[in-house]
């Protein structure tokens, strides 16, 4: 017997037939012998027309707690639709919103993009795992969590995902499936080129990575409740079985939870070419790469400005790319001259909780500077921040960046 956490996004519970379908395929798993809550998000495009209706009628006056608790409308009727569907099958089921005590969805106040409370949840999900055992098929809103003073708050758009893998993580379940309009997680959004091909399986490394760039298919932060133990996956809802194949979610199998501090253990070199107006020369980044590439040197980074582009190697490798690029500077008259920099160390963060902490990459830099290590490079994207001091330096600001992550 499994437990299974089923998410069903507001397309595939776009109409009435889409929600007795949807209704029908938990009901199924749950005669298979299996335990299975719903998570529901609101009907089709319901929040976007509650955000538009309230922006006709109050506009600049509407308060963040009204918005919330005026957008939640939308999952508490979708949750209510969808139980009484399970319901009208012969199956027990009851609706789990923030009005309820058994809610398990605890969160600070900030009523629009709300952080969650990890512990008091889990805490509280035990009462849903009771509910799960009288056989009784919980039915719980997506999107929403419940603040200090007990009122509505939101995860953020697009946060019922969030809601499934916190619920999965909490519940400790067996599998994951997040019930979508597509067949899976594609090679790019199959509605914008049609050629998309579907993938079998994604890591939770990559998958975050295409989401934080903008690939709606799943909302980044729910990876970061991807236990590796746990099923996870994507699949389409007009095949009316949960057991489709979809994408398989896989990982994560860097650190726990997603969150780790690296230190290569080589040094890393940077080779600095240097010309007039770089940025605006057709090539010169496909030039660089082609010659390390031809040369089978691997790149760890690349920094571009106006009039330099940096190269970030293997201190093994620096001495041949050197001499390689020197020929690409002779031979291009927008670039005049090469640099071979100093060792430096290099240091990588992954976490996802960069994309939405305020001041993460001063909390990395302000100990380093208190420390008197001097940053040769930085680079951030929406999940990583890496940093390059000098070599004699990597293994204490290592510690350091460390200490950011406790
Ligand atoms: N690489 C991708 N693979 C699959 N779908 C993608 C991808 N990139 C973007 N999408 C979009 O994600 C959408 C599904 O996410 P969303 O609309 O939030 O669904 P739901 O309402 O079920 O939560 C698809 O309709 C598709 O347009
Ligand atoms: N209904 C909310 C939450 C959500 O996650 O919806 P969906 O699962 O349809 O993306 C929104 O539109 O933002």
């Amino acid at each position: 017997m499994d437990l299974i956490v089923a998410k069903f996004g507001g397309t595939s519970v776009g109409n009435g037939s889409r929600i007795k379908k949807a209704a029908q395929s938990v009901v199924n798993e749950f005669m298979k012998g299996n335990q299975i809550v719903a998570v529901v998000s609101a009907v089709n495009k319901t929040t976007d027309e509650l955000i538009e209706l309230s922006n006709d009628a109050i506009g600049a006056g509407l308060t963040d707690s009204q918005k919330a608790a005026i957008m939640a409308m939308g999952e508490l009727t979708g949750a209510r639709l969808f139980s009484a569907a399970i319901e009208s099958l012969g199956v027990k089921s009851e609706v789990i919103d923030p009005y309820k005590d058994i809610w398990p969805i605890i969160t600070d106040s900030n009523s629009l993009e709300a952080k969650i409370d990890f512990d008091a949840t889990s805490k509280k999900s035990e009462n849903i795992k009771n509910l799960i055992n009288q056989g009784i098929i919980p039915v719980v809103c997506g999107f929403l969590g419940k603040g200090p003073v007990g009122e509505i708050t939101t995860l953020g758009r697009g946060g019922s995902d969030i809601s499934a893998f916190l619920m999965g993580h909490c519940l400790g379940a067996d599998e994951i499936i997040i019930v979508t309009d597509v067949d899976g997680v594609m090679s790019t959004d199959p509605n914008k080129i049609e050629e998309a091909e579907l993938l079998d399986e994604i890591t939770v490394e990559e998958l975050m990575d295409l989401a934080t760039h903008g690939a709606q298919v799943l909302h980044p932060q729910a990876l970061k409740y991807k236990d590796p133990l746990i099923s996870a996956k994507i699949i389409n809802f007009a095949n009316g079985d949960l057991d489709t194949k979809g994408t398989k979610i896989i990982g994560p199998f860097e650190g726990d939870m997603l969150k780790s501090v690296s230190i290569y253990p080589n040094p890393i070199s940077l080779i600095a070419l240097v010309g007039e107006r770089m940025l605006k020369k057709v090539g010169l980044l496909a030039n660089l790469t082609g010659v390390l590439a031809e040369n089978n040197i691997n790149i760890f980074g690349i920094s571009a400005g106006q009039n330099s582009m940096t190269a970030f190697l293997d201190k093994n490798d620096s001495i041949k790319a050197y001499h390689k690029l020197h020929q690409l500077v002779i031979e291009d008259d927008s670039l005049s001259s090469l640099s071979l920099g100093k060792d430096t160390a290099m240091i990588t963060l992954v976490s996802p909780d960069i994309i939405d902490t305020p001041g993460i990459i001063s909390g990395i830099t302000e100990p380093l500077r208190k420390n008197n290590i001097n940053i040769v490079e930085i680079t951030s994207s929406q999940t990583a921040v890496v940093v390059f001091v000098d070599w004699k330096d990597g293994e204490k600001a290592y510690n350091l960046v460390k200490e950011v992550l406790k």
